[in-house]
């Protein structure tokens, strides 16, 4: 089996007295896909937030390729190849999606946010660039300012910025809520394009069932901030103590 990309070990956290993420250890492999599910309240949001860097562990750990990130701070996560699409938060409203996605290819490439002054250099960004347009189906709209796009495409656009980056572990919270069910096949398109991809390791948050089972290499389930459940999606799906927590009754009881 290939090493783990992405490790957590008993990876936890404390608000006051609730402890939303307990003892959580999993690891995710390159060419794998998990979904994470879970009730409201799980704990699959601070989860990502822990891995991604937004929250600090309580106790625990985060590893990549053996690597301890627990004690970084995002960006520097990100420099390790954690890439978590967010909405907008690095979008330049007032730019074109391409000038954006060109951005993001030239922070990716090390020259930071410098003026390029070599022209070849421009060419070679734009052209890469223009390959993230490609493959996001935004090709015809590489001129508008990004904040005039409607919804489903900046959330297309997201996504090139996140593929700009690289990374090597995506992570995506709800890639398709709000969005319109015309909208919402183009973005699992492209996660399932991602998912092909078989050195990288892909994690999402859902709870669209449909989502779910379209996706998912494997399935955790987290409840009451610990892990519940972590296998193929048949099985987990048809664990009688997936279906109690689904269904509402009390874990104690299954
Ligand atoms: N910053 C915080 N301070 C205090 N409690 C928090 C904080 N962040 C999350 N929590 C609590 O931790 C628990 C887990 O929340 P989280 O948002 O991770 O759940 P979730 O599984 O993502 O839920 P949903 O599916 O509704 O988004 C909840 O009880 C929540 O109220």
């Amino acid at each position: 089996m290939t090493q783990p990309s992405l490790v957590t070990q008993d990876l936890t956290i404390r608000f006051g007295g609730h402890v939303a993420v307990n003892a959580v250890s999993c690891e995710f492999r390159p060419g794998e896909l998990t979904v994470i599910v879970g009730p409201n309240g799980a704990g699959k949001t601070t989860y990502f937030n822990l891995i991604s860097g937004q929250l600090t562990a309580t106790s625990g750990k985060v590893l990549k390729d053996g690597t301890d990130l627990t004690a970084m701070a995002p960006s520097a996560r990100a420099h390790h190849g954690i890439g978590r699409a967010f909405q907008l938060t690095n979008l330049f409203p007032g730019l074109t999606v391409l000038e954006n996605i060109r951005l993001a290819v030239q922070a990716r490439s090390g020259a930071g946010w410098k003026l390029l002054r070599r022209v070849e250099a421009l060419t070679e960004l734009t052209e890469k660039a223009e390959r993230y347009l490609e493959a996001t189906k935004l090709t015809d709209k590489a001129h508008q300012p990004a904040s005039a796009l409607p919804h489903g495409d900046q959330r297309k656009l997201e996504v090139a910025l996140l593929m700009a980056m690289e990374p090597d572990i995506y992570m995506f919270d709800e890639p398709t809520a709000g969005m319109s069910l015309d909208h919402a096949p183009d973005v699992l398109d492209l996660i399932a394009e991602i998912k092909k991809d078989r050195t990288k390791t892909v994690l999402l948050v859902e709870h669209k069932m449909d989502v779910v089972r379209a996706l998912a290499d494997r399935i955790i389930v987290l409840h009451n901030g610990e892990l519940l459940a972590d296998g193929p999606p048949e099985e987990v799906m048809s664990s009688q103590i997936v279906r109690d927590v689904y269904l509402g009754k009390s874990t104690e009881a299954a």
